[in-house]
């Protein structure tokens, strides 16, 4: 389901737009913080008489189907979407929120346990708010990052429109909202044009463009160069520093050669260079480089002019990187499943 959709059942109900606000911020920010008013007086009938049944439609959206407490403080969740498709939403230590924006995705890079199934479905807007709102129920969430499941650039309206309410009724700062991507020509044309303007974080891995295509496969043919020039861009444009992804695999993308490359492509740029550990997946032969060497790592970059941090992923004792605890899940399902008869 999109939020279009919901505006427009709203709307046939009676809603004017001071209404179809409330209501909206009412279902993203949970009830309490809107109980000031009392919907008797304030809506109109029509729009109550309405309201009970779009509320279960929008509860219905999104079920917790089970949750994995981390060491770290995250919490790693399993929802079931309406469908039947299951999809991974992990809270973050510090009032974050992970989302994911698609089941599956078509980009397939060769590390991402995500990648390997193809794209299966998108997901709504309102689903993607829906995540939000399930894992509000659990603790406060002031910062929403797109980098659960899926490619946000290959379902950019729904992603646009879940960021533009997020960011108005769902009272989260714009620069707390992290759209998380591989680079694509239209994110560079939307993101300036929109009301709301999220953080954005560029999937790089390497500044060699033959090694980036065999990484990621499918993402859209645009040089290193090209993607950290759009992204200085939009930095300046914004106020807020472009956060570049560096997924970390022992003896491929940790090179000397590398790091020189990325001296020479990011001092000076209005960004931080985020270096993430791989985590492994099941059959996948990378592996990350030992900890002590991660450190070496970050230091040298810091020390030639790359703000650089190094971070674990949230959650790694629970089923490493996201989608593997929806790739576990569908393997129960499917050894679950009777076979069919002949
Ligand atoms: C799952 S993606 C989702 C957002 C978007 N598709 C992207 O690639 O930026 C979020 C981040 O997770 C990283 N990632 C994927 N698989 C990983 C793994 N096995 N270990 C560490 N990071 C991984 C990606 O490189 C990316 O930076
Ligand atoms: S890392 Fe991002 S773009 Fe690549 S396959 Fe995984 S979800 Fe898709």
């Amino acid at each position: 389901m999109q939020i279009a959709q919901i505006r427009e059942r709203l709307r046939q109900a009676g809603a004017a737009p001071i209404h179809e606000r409330h209501v909206l911020r009412q279902w993203v920010q949970g009830a309490a913080q809107t109980r000031k008013r009392n919907p008797e007086d304030f809506l109109p009938r029509s729009l109550r008489e309405a309201l009970p049944a779009l509320q279960a439609d929008l509860a219905a959206l999104a079920a917790l189907r089970s949750v994995h407490p981390s060491e770290d403080g995250s919490e790693r969740l399993l929802l079931g979407l309406r469908d039947g498709q299951t999809i991974e939403s992990v809270l973050l230590p510090r009032e974050g929120l992970c989302v994911s924006t698609q089941v599956g995705c078509a980009v397939g890079c060769v590390f991402c346990m995500t990648g390997r199934t193809g794209l299966i479905r998108q997901i709504g807007s309102a689903e993607i708010v829906a995540q939000v709102v399930l894992a509000r129920q659990r603790r406060p969430v002031r910062k929403v990052v797109f980098m659960g499941m899926g490619e946000p650039a290959h379902n950019l309206d729904a992603v646009l429109e879940a960021i533009e309410l997020l960011g108005t009724g769902g009272a989260i700062g714009h620069k707390n909202l992290v759209f998380s991507t591989v680079g694509d020509p239209r994110v560079f044309e939307r993101l300036p044009r929109g009301p709301v303007k999220p953080a954005l974080a560029l999937s790089l891995h390497t500044t060699d463009a033959a090694l980036r295509e065999q990484l990621l496969p499918r993402a859209p043919r645009m040089a290193p160069q090209e993607l950290v020039a759009l992204g200085e861009d939009y930095a300046r444009r914004t106020g807020y520093p472009i956060q570049y992804q560096w997924t970390l695999l022992d003896g491929i993308n940790d090179s000397p050669a590398e790091l020189d490359g990325i001296v020479r492509l990011l001092r000076g740029r209005y960004a931080v260079l985020n270096l993430i550990p791989y985590n492994a997946v099941d059959d996948l032969p990378f592996r990350r480089p030992s900890w002590e060497r991660a450190r070496a790592i970050a230091r040298d970059l810091h020390g030639r002019g790359v703000l650089t941090k190094l971070r674990q992923s949230a959650g790694q004792d629970v089923e490493g990187g996201c989608g593997q605890l929806r790739a576990r899940a569908a393997r129960l399902k499917a050894a679950a499943t009777p076979p069919p008869r002949s």
